[in-house]
């Protein structure tokens, strides 16, 4: 199989690194460019990215020249965004009307009525919005987007309760450090510490997740008809976003129904190369999920969940910069050429 050719924009950031580390070995992609901005530009990725992971920088990319975020600096079929939100805004446009596929981990145009915001696992059919999006703009590439590190490892458990009716949806977060970025929180204010607030994610986690679970009419999403409340907190956590969810279902069903559906969800998409053998992994142990035990179960794509209780109330826990996000886009971008569209 001829490999797809993948840029990264933003490469040497926290999520860009994780981009790194997901695709330098990947089956279907191969890595030909890596962008970021002008200070970064011009040096070898080695002397750029600054590697924070604690997996080695893969030596396939150690050498490549890091090139300005520009479509025609940029040698690539798809290219991964983990770009600040406000530079994605007006550069990933600029992208797709180059003719890149962009799969986007920003938040710029999730909630757009023609881009798709995507979880494989979650809403797979909704990439129709493709040619929807392609016609109204005029585009030859497109953009995809994944939802928010929140939002993602909470909807993915929402997915199978949506059979029992859901109505209503509470959930109090305990966010980690990494989620802000390599400098987003300074040590001196989260160590012995929690900090009540994170720009705007309550209302990502409130919206994304009602389009999520939405459907698709053939020409827009129709949101889901349900109430979701968040309370989103930051936790002296370096990576794993853990999440106290209620859950108000229609038909009431018992923990251990609840617990079953979790079990047994299978979104059937093993062909996929970063698709965790469980998506949903159940802990019955009575004190996890654990950001540091847990994160990592499934190379970090797996949603695990345990405490489930009469409510219905559970913990939900996953790697917010894996399955939150880099993760996360690449899996987008292997259903999109699971399907031809890559
Ligand atoms: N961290 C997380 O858990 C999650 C993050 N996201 C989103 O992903 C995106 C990236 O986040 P994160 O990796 O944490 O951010 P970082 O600050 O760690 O990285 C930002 C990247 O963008 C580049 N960049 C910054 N300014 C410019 C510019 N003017 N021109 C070109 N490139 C520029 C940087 O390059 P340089 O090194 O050269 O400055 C760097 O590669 C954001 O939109 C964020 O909201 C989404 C979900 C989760
Ligand atoms: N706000 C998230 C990370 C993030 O960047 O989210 P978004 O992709 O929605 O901007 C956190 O701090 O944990």
């Amino acid at each position: 199989m001829v490999a797809v050719k993948a840029g990264i924009l933003g490469a040497t950031g926290a999520v860009g690194q994780r981009f790194v580390e997901a695709l330098a070995n990947h089956p279907w992609f191969e890595i030909t460019a890596l962008a970021a901005s002008e200070r970064s530009a011009g040096k070898t990725y080695r002397e750029a990215a600054g590697w924070r992971l604690d997996t080695a920088m893969p030596e396939s990319v150690e050498n490549i020249e890091v090139v300005p975020v520009d479509p025609k600096a940029v040698d690539a079929d798809v290219v991964f965004s983990a770009l600040p939100a406000d530079l994605a805004f007006t550069v990933e446009p600029e992208f797709a009307k180059a003719g890149f596929a962009v799969a986007s981990n920003a938040s710029s145009y999730r909630m757009e009525k023609d881009i798709p915001l995507v979880i494989p696992e979650v809403n797979p059919e909704h990439l129709g919005l493709i040619e929807v999006q392609q016609d109204a703009r005029g585009w030859d590439g497109y953009i995809i987007t994944n939802p928010n590190c929140s939002t993602i490892v909470m909807t993915v458990t929402l997915k199978p309760l949506m059979k029992f009716g859901l109505e209503t949806v509470q959930v109090a977060t305990m966010q980690a450090i990494s989620g802000a970025g390599f400098s987003g929180v300074p040590a001196m204010a989260i160590y012995d510490n929690v900090i009540p607030y994170i720009g705007s994610e309550e209302t990502k986690m409130e919206t994304e997740t009602l389009k999520l679970l939405g459907e698709f009419n053939g020409s827009e999403i129709v949101p889901a008809d349900m109430k979701v409340s968040a309370s989103c907190h930051r936790v002296p956590v370096i990576d794993g976003h853990t999440e106290a969810i209620w859950a108000g279902m229609r038909d009431k069903p018992a923990p251990e129904e609840v617990r079953e559906a979790f079990l047994k969800f299978d979104p059937k998409l093993g062909e996929l190369p970063s698709e965790p053998r469980k998506a949903i992994i159940v802990r019955d142990e009575v004190d996890r999920p654990q950001p540091r035990l847990d994160r990592n179960m499934g190379k970090g794509m797996s949603v695990s969940v345990g405490r489930i209780r009469e409510g219905i109330r559970y913990i939900a826990m996953g790697h917010n910069t894996i399955r939150g996000a880099a993760g996360a886009s690449v899996l987008n971008a292997e259903l999109l050429h699971s399907i031809g569209k890559l």
